[in-house]
């Protein structure tokens, strides 16, 4: 496989040997080992040495050093000496690189000439004992915070065993152009180290210490940045580097797999369908949502069928074996699976009746399985009878499943499957298709399920938003394909009493909290959804008052809106109107919308939603 990748120990929760472990499962061939580390475990530098042998994992290099160059004579002295100390643990690590982090020491000189020459003592001392130092410019270093400076030294010592370290965090932080790349001479770049990190106003050392990100859950410009170290010819290990207390509280296996997830998402081109020069499979394209199934018991799918009828959807037809009825509507299926055994079962026992898989629509089913593989995303098997239409299918989030459906055979497919007929649904439908599906987390787990996403899927992520629940903060995300025919919306919390956070205990895990259907006249749905009984989410009085002071609207079509519970909002290119059910089973609820040329998911209505929402608590959970 193309790039060789590496991790820092920093990167992952636990003790070095459980870090190591977990490294090397991932599928890692390389392991930065960093100080702490070591000094906080009780292995010895030759039994961690061992371990990674073992492990099949090399040590990439040892780090940092702090604080070595421009320093007065006495600092000087004792920071060479320390320097030698490193080198004898080096060698008993099994490495010959260490990272000597630009100095950030008050006492720190800027004369360039004594940082030429103690770089250069320090190239002389590593070259005697057949090491390597690789010299990073951190984004706050006290003279030196520029990997272009950095360069500037290193070329300029110009001693074999001094070389350069990049870190996609200090250049892109400080918004440096990757273009200044093309100058470095790829013998002299020792490593590369990579974080995305979401785009923060805030210090650089505090955002590089606990918001750095996997590549793909952040916002840096990683791609022109990787591209430019392919471009000069660069051979070496891609080491992830990534100081985030939400991964450190993690689980170390977890996080060493996103890890892994995100340099091959990053080799193939984060926001690009592949990469030219790579021979990855690419991020899978989809068509649309060709159903979603329901895991529920008799009697909850009776509930739930009393949700889906006013809503205009119609039991169509019978699965040919099980005890699985498809629900239709305009492109919208419904797959409720109430037979006694098998994952829907399993997923009915641990959820109550919730939805237990996603089918998309792919074009090429093969190439999609290839991309799961490759992003070591675990596939999902279960006995089919002979007769049965084969469905591949992957794990997803809280242990639903995704189904690859192939798009050019899905009628054949629902006429296999399904083969005796129900009801005839509507031939006037007012919902056509799914418009997106709302994936509730726990926030831990949220950056994680992006990656997911991002790393299989042809998606790209909108900006993360924070929403204001009556008990909480909400973070929330979405992903969508580029054409928005799927579109997931991501929703963690941290706050323990929000509606999230109650989601995902009563659930007992993550799961789909809302499904948003898209009609082209939401007046016309909601009011014959409400007429056929559906229990709606009542909306106060004070919303509509203030519509009318935000934009300039016709005041009886904030009467309307008022009349039937619709909510508003308007973006640059257009306007958006939402609907919503009450919950089903305290559960699931249901949203209509009308996209009118509008982009988002209407996140200033959502304070007001979940604050109607939890109005009703009582009955809407425990
Ligand atoms: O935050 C730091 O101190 C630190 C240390 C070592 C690195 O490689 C780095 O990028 C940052
Ligand atoms: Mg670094």
């Amino acid at each position: 496989m193309g790039m060789k990748t590496s991790i820092a120990t920093v990167s992952i929760s636990g003790s070095l040997d459980a870090k190591l472990l977990a490294i090397a499962n991932a599928g890692f061939t390389g392991a930065e080992i960093f100080e702490n580390d070591l000094l906080s475990s009780h292995l010895s530098a030759r039994e961690i040495a061992g371990l990674m042998c073992d492990l099949g994992l090399a040590c990439t290099m040892f780090q940092p050093f702090r604080d070595l160059e421009g320093l007065p004579q006495d600092q000087r002295r004792r920071a060479f000496d320390r320097l030698e100390r490193k080198f004898d643990v080096m060698e008993e690590l099994g490495t010959d690189l260490l990272l000597v982090c630009s100095s950030c020491s008050p006492l720190a000189s800027g004369d360039r000439g004594q940082i030429l020459a103690d770089l250069n003592e320090a190239g002389e001392r590593a070259a005697a004992r057949g090491l390597r130092i690789g010299y990073e410019a951190l984004a706050w270093g006290k003279h030196v915070n520029d990997h272009r400076d950095a360069w500037a030294l290193v070329r300029d010592v110009d001693h074999p065993a001094l070389g350069l370290v990049l870190d996609s965090f200090h250049s892109l932080s400080r918004q440096i152009p990757s273009s200044s790349i093309g100058d470095i001479r790829p013998e002299k770049l020792f490593i590369v180290q990579v974080a995305d990190a979401p785009v923060l106003d805030m210090d650089l050392l505090s955002w590089s210490r606990h918001f750095r990100c996997m590549p793909g859950q952040g916002d840096f410009p990683l791609d022109d940045w990787a591209d430019a170290i392919r471009r000069i010819g660069y051979q070496g290990y891609w080491s992830l580097e990534i100081f985030n207390d939400r991964f450190r509280a993690g689980s170390a296996s977890g996080v060493a797999l996103d890890g892994y997830r995100s340099l091959r998402l990053l080799e193939g081109g984060i926001g690009r369908p592949s990469n030219s020069s790579s021979a990855l499979p690419p991020r899978v394209g989809s068509r649309g949502v060709e159903f979603i199934e329901f895991a529920a018991s008799h009697k909850e799918a009776e509930a739930l069928g009393a949700m889906l009828r006013p809503l205009g959807f119609r039991p169509v037809a019978r699965h040919r074996n099980k005890d699985v009825t498809r629900w239709n509507q305009g492109e919208i299926n419904l797959v409720i699976n109430c037979e006694p055994e098998g994952l829907a079962h399993s997923h009915d026992i641990v959820h109550g009746a919730s939805v237990c898989a996603i089918g998309l629509a792919v074009d090429d089913v093969g190439a999609a399985l290839e991309r799961a593989d490759l992003m070591r995303v675990r596939r999902f098997e279960q006995a089919i009878a002979p007769d049965e239409w084969p469905i591949p299918s992957v794990r997803g989030i809280g242990g639903s499943l995704l189904y690859f459906v192939d798009a050019g055979t899905r009628d054949a497919m629902w006429a296999h499957e399904f083969p005796h007929p129900l009801e005839t649904s509507e031939p006037d439908p007012a919902l056509s298709r799914v418009d997106h599906i709302a994936q509730t987390m726990q926030f831990e787990e949220f950056l994680s399920w992006l990656l997911f996403y991002v790393g299989l899927l042809d998606v790209a992520k909108t900006p993360q938003v924070e929403i204001a629940d009556p008990m909480g903060l909400v973070q929330s995300q979405a992903v969508e394909t580029p054409d928005g025919s799927v579109r997931f919306t991501l929703n963690g919390s941290l706050a323990h009493q929000s509606l999230t956070s109650r989601f995902v205990h009563n659930y007992f895990g993550a799961g789909v909290q809302h499904i948003a259907f898209a009609c082209t006249d939401i007046f016309a749905a909601a009011r014959a959804a409400i007429d056929a009984g559906l229990p709606r989410l009542s909306i106060p009085d004070n919303y509509y008052d203030d519509l009318a002071t935000r934009w300039d609207l016709d005041p009886e079509l904030i009467e309307r809106m008022s009349e039937l519970d619709i909510l508003y909002d308007r973006d640059a290119d257009g306007e958006y109107f939402q609907f919503y059910s009450r919950a089903f089973a305290r559960r699931i609820f249901f949203e209509l919308v009308e996209r009118r040329h509008y982009a988002g998911y209407g996140a200033v209505n959502a304070p007001i939603r979940l604050a109607a929402q939890a109005a009703h608590k009582p009955e809407f959970l425990d």
